[in-house]
């Protein structure tokens, strides 16, 4: 059920809102990403990012903002109601965005969510470092191939290209991130031009990091929003997957559902 249906054009951060944050929808699904990917997960995402990639898939938390100011017992409540089901519960909970780590309520709603048994993942671009109780961090670096050029621009003409490629990458944010919690680089890849960068990035991260990162550890993710796209994406990334030794993964929710909101 997306939040945001009933909150569109949901007005600035109300000055009573200590400790809340944007939320843009709420629901639970199957992981459809990643080394998780067919998990039960309750979602929580978060409204507003720090980049604007031009093939966002989450148009309405980037590009054009719209959230519900949730605090963060109220979210907390609202994933266990999500959560449950005729059968159990779902024990894995994605937090996600948007970019989730940009806002300082992440870490405590992190908090409470592990501090209530779930497994957390976190799916970020990786420009973020912050330190909380995070089970799985899902790191999707951003590629050249991400920047809203004028040609490619959702909304307007290049006006974000500078500051997104100014920002997309932070060596050291990525290096604390492996460091810290268990890592899965996800790379979106747009074409194969994509997979000279995505070694050259790895090494960057390997020789800045103490942790290991393993070629299993780096996914490769076709680009796509639906079906159609998935179509023209997936088999190509699967073959250079298979080629480099790095890890394919799918977009299952993608397989499944195509474009629905809440899934
Ligand atoms: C909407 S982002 C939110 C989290 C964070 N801002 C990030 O980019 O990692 C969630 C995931 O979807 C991926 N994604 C976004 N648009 C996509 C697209 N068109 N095709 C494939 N993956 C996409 C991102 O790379 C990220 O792994
Ligand atoms: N089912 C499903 N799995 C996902 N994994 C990461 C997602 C995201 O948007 O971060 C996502 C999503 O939006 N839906
Ligand atoms: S970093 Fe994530 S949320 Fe932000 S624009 Fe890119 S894909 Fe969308
Ligand atoms: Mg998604």
């Amino acid at each position: 059920m997306p939040v945001n249906d009933a909150v569109e054009g949901a007005a600035d951060r109300p000055a009573d809102a200590e400790e809340a944050l944007p939320v843009n929808e709420l629901f639970h699904s199957l992981q459809g990403e990643g080394k998780l990917a067919g998990v039960p997960s309750v979602f929580v995402r978060t409204s507003g990012c720090n980049l604007r990639c031009w093939f966002c898939d989450s148009y309405h938390t980037s590009w054009e903002p719209t959230h519900a100011w949730m605090g963060v017992d109220e979210v907390v409540d609202a994933v266990a109601e999500r959560a449950r089901t005729d059968h159990g519960r779902a024990d894995h909970v994605v937090v996600t965005g948007g970019e989730p780590m940009i806002h300082d309520e992440v870490v405590d709603l992190l908090e409470r969510l592990d501090a209530a048994g779930y497994h957390t993942t976190v799916e970020t671009n990786g420009t973020v470092y912050r330190d909380a109780p995070i089970d799985l961090a899902s790191v999707s670096p951003k590629l050249a191939s991400s920047t809203p050029t004028a040609e490619r621009d959702p909304k307007g003409d290049g006006e974000w290209a500078d500051r997104h490629e100014d920002r997309r990458v932070d060596i050291e944010a990525l290096a604390r991130l492996v460091d810290a919690y268990e890592t899965q680089l996800k790379f979106v890849v747009t074409d194969r031009d994509d997979v000279a960068e995505i070694e050259r990035l790895v090494e960057r991260v390997r020789a800045a990091a103490t942790a290991t990162v393993a070629d299993s550890d780096v996914l490769l993710m076709p680009e796509g929003q639906t079906r159609e796209r998935l179509d023209e994406t997936r088999e190509t990334v699967a073959e250079l997957a298979a080629a480099y030794g790095y890890r394919y993964t799918p977009r299952l929710h993608v397989d499944l559902w195509n474009d629905a909101p809440g899934t």
